[in-house]
């Protein structure tokens, strides 16, 4: 094994000793704060029915169950609770100067909320179950304890990080990446949508960290010859009220069952199911609960607004919005693979920059798509809840509900992909006269009514008849699409969108507008502009 032990071995041996020895004072601040909630003794959610457990097959019963959980929750608990001004640092975790001198190279300068008070608790040897909002900082909670005690006793396979969606691993094992830069850490993703052999090659080579998707995991535990997690450490869950409900569920227990029982266990989450039934298929040991914030809550520094206006005006407003928000960044959630493509074709055909992320997608045009967005090339990113939990892109100024989520909890995460580590964002939701309900019980999760977003109807209306136009282009398109798949085109029925005519590579952003090599405008047929 070899995790690399540099020049800071004295000052990593010392922070191990200070480990094994009773908390520092911080800690002990730390600790005290949190004993309150450690979850041994905290039972609230076991009078909960157990009953509603099993009304979870039905998926609409289990989103009004979540948003119901969400009201009581926040009248139980009150608001929001951002973090204070600290000055502690991460040295006075208890953290190791390797891991200390990593996170002055990212420009962490001192630790989040949930890091202050979860990573004692984890140098401790204690299972968490961390909530705290979104884009606070959760991975390098849990991160930096399992980098902290790689380090103190390097193996392979020392521990696997599950995420709900592809893109997600892969961001959680670039950060394990950076912290563990200066000790040498090896990690490995394990996703669905990619080659298994590479996989099981890359797994050979016995890595440090498994970063991985349920689904791809069981199948190389069952398929790939010579790979058991016997020696597994330490489990993370993130997002681990998605990672429990009921589509990974009975996934996660198969894996629970053939990795060892003597291990420290991390469930994280910016909204956290309260069911005991559900948290106790990740089998914790004598858990502490970390909650930072309320289950429900939204950062400050975030914006909320709504829009109402009639189903049919969608596209108008959506075309309207986007032109008045010119130069920003922006995630547009839809609810379906088949919109979000049409929405995209819409937009093209309109002359904006915007590109597609869902799950029939091939993976390399999932993680295409998203690089070309993080990276500025295309601003407008259109996508299903795949790209809702998790995704870290410092540089999204808004986010637009196109379609309501499903529930309070996926509403949460939407708008938290921007306002992330203390930056302001925005976020806008579309409703229509069928929405309403849903719409309130997202309110009520909130315990706050939105703010209508200002608009200039006139504006929208005198938009209507080129929306028209671009959507009945956007709609042959697809339909082109669908027949060309259809006629043994790659992938079949069931990749609808792998073709290159979705993502085109050869598309370039010129200034004003989105435009192909070829020269004219591409899909701007019209030979109309709509961006500023
Ligand atoms: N101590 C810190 N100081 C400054 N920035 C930090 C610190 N810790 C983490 N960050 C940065 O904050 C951003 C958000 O972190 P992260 O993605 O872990 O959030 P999260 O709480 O997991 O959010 P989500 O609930 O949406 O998954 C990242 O860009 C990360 O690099």
């Amino acid at each position: 094994m070899a995790v690399k032990k540099n020049t800071t071995t004295t000052m990593a041996t010392k922070a191990h000793k200070a480990d094994k020895k009773a908390p520092t004072p911080v800690q002990k601040k730390a600790i005290a704060k949190v004993q309150k909630k450690d979850i041994s003794d905290h039972d609230d959610s076991q009078s909960e029915d157990d009953n509603e457990e099993d009304k979870e097959n039905e998926e609409d019963e289990e989103n009004q169950e979540q948003d119901e959980e969400a009201t009581q929750e926040d009248t139980a608990n009150g608001n929001n609770n951002e973090s204070e001004p600290s000055n502690v640092t991460f040295k006075d975790l208890g953290l190791m100067q390797p891991l200390v001198d990593a996170c002055e190279q990212l420009k962490f300068k001192a630790p989040t909320e949930i890091q202050r008070e979860s990573i004692p608790w984890s140098l401790q040897g204690r299972d968490i179950i961390g909530l705290a909002q979104t884009g606070s900082g959760k991975t390098a909670a849990f991160a930096l304890p399992i980098l902290q005690a790689l380090w103190n006793n390097p193996s392979p396979m020392f521990a696997c990080v599950m995420a709900p969606t592809r893109e997600l691993a892969v961001q959680i094992s670039e950060t394990f990446e950076s912290l563990g830069s200066t000790i040498g850490v090896r990690c490995c993703v394990i996703v669905g949508g990619m080659d298994m052999m590479a996989q099981s090659i890359a797994l050979s080579k016995k890595p440090h960290i498994i970063v991985c998707t349920p689904g791809r995991l069981q199948d190389h535990l069952e398929n790939t010859k010579g790979f058991s997690l016997r020696t597994l450490k330490y489990l993370v869950l993130d997002e681990a009220d998605r990672l429990l409900d009921m589509d990974f569920g009975p996934i996660i227990d198969q894996i629970l069952k053939v990795i060892p029982k003597e291990r420290n266990t991390f469930l994280f989450s910016a909204t956290m199911t309260t069911k005991v039934a559900k948290l106790q298929r990740a089998s914790l040991n004598n858990p502490v609960k970390v909650e930072v914030a309320t289950k429900y809550s939204t950062v400050s520094t975030l914006l909320q607004y709504y829009l109402f206006f009639p189903l049919k005006s969608k596209d108008s407003y959506l075309v309207y919005l986007l032109n008045e928000l010119a130069g920003n960044s922006t995630i547009v959630f839809s609810r379906t693979c088949n919109d979000t493509q049409r929405i995209t074709l819409l937009l093209r055909n309109l002359g904006f920059p915007a590109i597609p992320l869902h799950g029939q997608l091939s993976q390399e045009k999932r993680l295409g798509a998203l690089n070309k967005f993080k990276s500025g090339n295309r601003n407008i990113l259109i996508a299903t809840d795949v790209a809702s939990r998790g995704l870290d892109i410092p540089s999204v100024d808004i986010v637009l509900n196109y379609d309501l989520p499903n529930n309070s909890k996926d509403y949460i995460h939407r708008v938290g992909r921007t306002a992330r580590a203390g930056r302001s964002g925005k976020s806008i939701t579309f409703v229509t006269q069928y929405d309403v309900e849903v719409y309130q019980r997202i309110e009520q999760a909130l315990s706050k009514k939105l703010e209508e977003f200002p608009t200039d109807k006139d504006a929208v209306m005198l938009l209507q008849e080129r929306v028209a136009e671009a959507q009945r282009f956007a709609i042959t398109e697809l339909k082109e699409q669908h027949a060309s798949r259809g006629k043994g085109g790659r992938g079949g029925n069931k990749r609808l969108f792998n073709a290159d005519d979705n993502d085109r590579d050869d598309d370039s952003v010129q200034a004003g507008g989105y435009k192909s090599k070829s020269g004219a405008a591409r899909g701007n047929r019209q030979g109309k502009k709509m961006r500023k």
